[in-house]
């Protein structure tokens, strides 16, 4: 750090001086972005202001309260644009924190996430909160004065920066708080000194911030001050549904999602009675960059009587359905209203348990009416969803309707079977709904589990997702009066009386070939019976009936087993009916072994240990060799 008189310059944080390389090479066909991003600064600024005015009466005595506005300039001869803002401002401390030298926790995750495409980087810009920097995408100096409302006029600040590696920063006075920012614009960016070209910028990005964005009069006479508002300035969610059209609808979810890609669904409802509230709620077309992160950036954006509060993750929407965005606006909550009391709040109760009841009615409309549309949704949200199975016990049902499996009887792996279309689709005589639980859909999809299933043509829904456990257990394993049941657990009592009747009869012809299979796998397998879902395999593993499927794909994603693994055999198969007829073979304890774990495997498990198993395997293979030659079948 260097001191000249009253100005002080600093170094950028490492990520920051990064950041401002890129913004400088790297996302120029996007170059206009600059002023969405300022302007939502700007106008963010003065939300805060009037926000703290509500909670500081100080600060609402001190300063008479002027109209909120935006001003955007240019001035051709100096090459410059200006955004100012009479908003909250920044000190001192302020400005060196969140401009420049301290990295934010978004710097970095955005230098991770971006991808070299430009367009989708500038998309990122604003859901990782670097928008600020922007402004070096299009200017090789920028200067921001700022004073923090509250403050007196002579501890304003100026921010001056060529954006390569080093700002200045010097204690000014200003008049007004508020923030004004000068980009002197690089040599070739004259088309942007342009009245007619900021407008359309301006009505494009940003027509829909409710304070005014102001610009000189187009054609006013040199020295005259006319000025007019370029946007729209007024809150959307306030306007009458009838003059609203899907293009305003949509412009305004990228003005708050900072998503440049357009919704897939919204819904706007004022609602009256004994809460008095707005929706308009979106439904995004894809995941953000943080869908899984403890602590998502983005939400709900809470407005009281129009006033923004705060925009929150979790108390206005529960977690399973974060991916949501928009505006809940209430005339009921007190202006001063905190995250803390809005845990508490009746009125916010209501309005979210509303709220929710809405989007997943939106939702089950868009899996009704245009099921590529909702298929797109279940790619990018589903597995969010899913978590409401277990979170939302009052919406269950309905929640339950929404989710898609992929099954047996799917042409693809892609997950498009309802519930709905399963029970439709029951067998005669089926009175349960089948699913089987691995540790990947492609291990569901090749398990011995389903062999009998496939034959017989019964449907199997097929999970492999972590959460779906979740999603069995807590659906209390019924839908729509049917069981859920677990093809991998339990006896298979399903089939015909003739067919178990062969099974009981099989158990009794293998009844001594269990008990020394059972006596060899002490301390392995639980149990070793008679199977009746296999019809290639020899063998599969199945959980016992009294451990829950939970704890089975918990330990499927562990060690691999579950708790009390059972050995089924397949008395059809010509492997089991040898060892059947050869019980006294000196090598059943290799076979038992390697039976046991060649089940494990197909189940996508681990076995215990490889080198013994493949030892095994090798002398059964030499044995096997051993036994041709000797008749003969071999080339010696
Ligand atoms: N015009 C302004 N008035 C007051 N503070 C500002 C202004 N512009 C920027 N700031 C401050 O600088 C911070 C950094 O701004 P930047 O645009 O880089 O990210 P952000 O606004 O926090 O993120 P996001 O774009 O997601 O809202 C802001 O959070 C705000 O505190």
């Amino acid at each position: 750090m260097t001191m000249h008189a009253a100005e002080e310059t600093f170094s950028f944080q490492a990520e920051v001086a990064q950041l401002l390389d890129l913004m400088a090479h790297s996302l120029y066909s996007n170059k206009e972005i600059f002023l969405r991003e300022l302007i939502s600064n700007a106008s963010d600024a003065i939300d805060r202001l009037r926000l703290e005015r509500y909670s500081r009466p100080d600060l609402a005595a001190a300063e008479a309260e002027e109209p909120p506005r935006i001003c955007v300039g240019f001035d051709k001869d100096a090459g410059t644009i200006t955004i100012a803002d009479n908003g909250i401002g920044m000190s001192r401390a302020e400005v060196i924190e969140y401009i420049g030298t301290i990295a934010k926790s978004g710097t970095g995750e955005f230098l991770k996430a971006l991808t070299g495409d430009q367009r989708t980087d500038a998309a990122l810009i604003g859901q990782f909160g670097v928008g600020y920097y922007s402004a070096f995408v299009v200017a090789d100096r920028v200067v921001m004065t700022t004073r923090r409302a509250g403050l007196a006029a002579d501890e304003a600040v100026r921010w001056s920066s060529d954006g390569k590696g080093e700002y200045t920063l010097e204690t000014i006075e200003r008049l007004e708080p508020g923030t004004t920012i000068v980009l002197h614009l690089r040599e070739g960016e004259d088309d942007l000194l342009n009245s007619h070209r900021l407008r359309t910028i301006i009505r494009t990005y940003s027509d829909h911030i409710s304070q005014p964005i102001i610009m000189a009069s187009e054609g006013a006479e040199p020295g005259e001050s006319a000025e007019d508002t370029v946007n729209q300035a007024s809150a959307l969610w306030t306007r009458p549904k009838a003059g609203l059209g899907e293009k305003d609808y949509h412009d305004y979810y990228r003005h708050i999602s900072n998503d440049f890609a357009d919704p897939l669904a919204y819904l706007h409802a004022k609602v009256e009675g004994r809460y008095e509230y707005t929706l308009l709620l979106y439904i995004p077309s894809s995941a953000p960059f943080d869908l899984w992160h403890q602590q998502p950036r983005h939400g709900v954006r809470l407005h009281v009587q129009r006033v923004f509060i705060l925009e929150d993750t979790g108390r206005l929407m529960p977690r399973y359905l974060r991916f949501v965005r928009g505006i809940i606006d209430s005339a009921d909550l007190p202006l001063n209203v905190s995250r803390e009391i809005l845990q508490g709040s009746l009125a916010v109760d209501h309005i979210r348990s509303s709220a929710v009841k809405k989007v997943l009615r939106l939702l089950k409309d868009m899996a009704a009416n245009d099921p590529g549309k909702y298929a797109v949704f279940w790619k990018q949200f589903g597995s969010v969803l899913k978590e409401g199975i277990s979170d939302d016990y009052g919406n269950r049902e309905d929640i339950a309707e929404l989710l898609r499996f992929t099954s047996t009887h799917s042409p693809t792996q892609e997950p498009d079977v309802s519930l709905h279309d399963y029970v439709d689709r029951m067998k005669e005589g089926q009175d349960e709904i089948y699913y089987l639980i691995a540790p990947t859909l492609a291990a569901a999809t090749a398990s011995p589990h389903l062999e009998a299933f496939r034959e017989k043509g019964i449907e199997v829904l097929l999970l492999g997702e972590a959460v779906d456990n979740w999603v069995v257990t807590g659906l209390l394993q019924e839908f729509g009066g049917k069981r859920l049941r677990s093809v991998a657990q339990g006896a298979s009592d399903f089939g015909d009386d003739a067919e178990k009747e062969a099974a009981e009869k099989a158990a009794e012809e293998y009844a001594a070939l269990l008990g020394r299979l059972k006596a060899v796998l002490a301390g392995q397998a639980w149990d070793v019976r008679v199977s009746s879902r296999l019809t290639s395999s020899p063998a599969c593993i199945v959980a016992n009936e009294a451990v829950t499927d939970l704890n089975l794909a918990h330990r499927l994603r562990g060690s691999g087993l579950p708790n009390q693994p059972i050995l089924e055999i397949n008395p059809d198969h010509p492997l089991i009916e040898r060892l059947n007829r050869h019980q006294d073979d000196p090598r059943l304890t290799d076979w038992a072994h390697v039976l046991f774990n060649q089940a494990v495997l197909t189940l996508g498990a681990r076995v215990e240990d490889p080198a013994a198993f493949v030892g095994k395997l090798n002398d059964l293979l030499v044995a096997l060799t051993e036994a041709t030659d000797d008749t003969g079948t071999g080339d010696s």
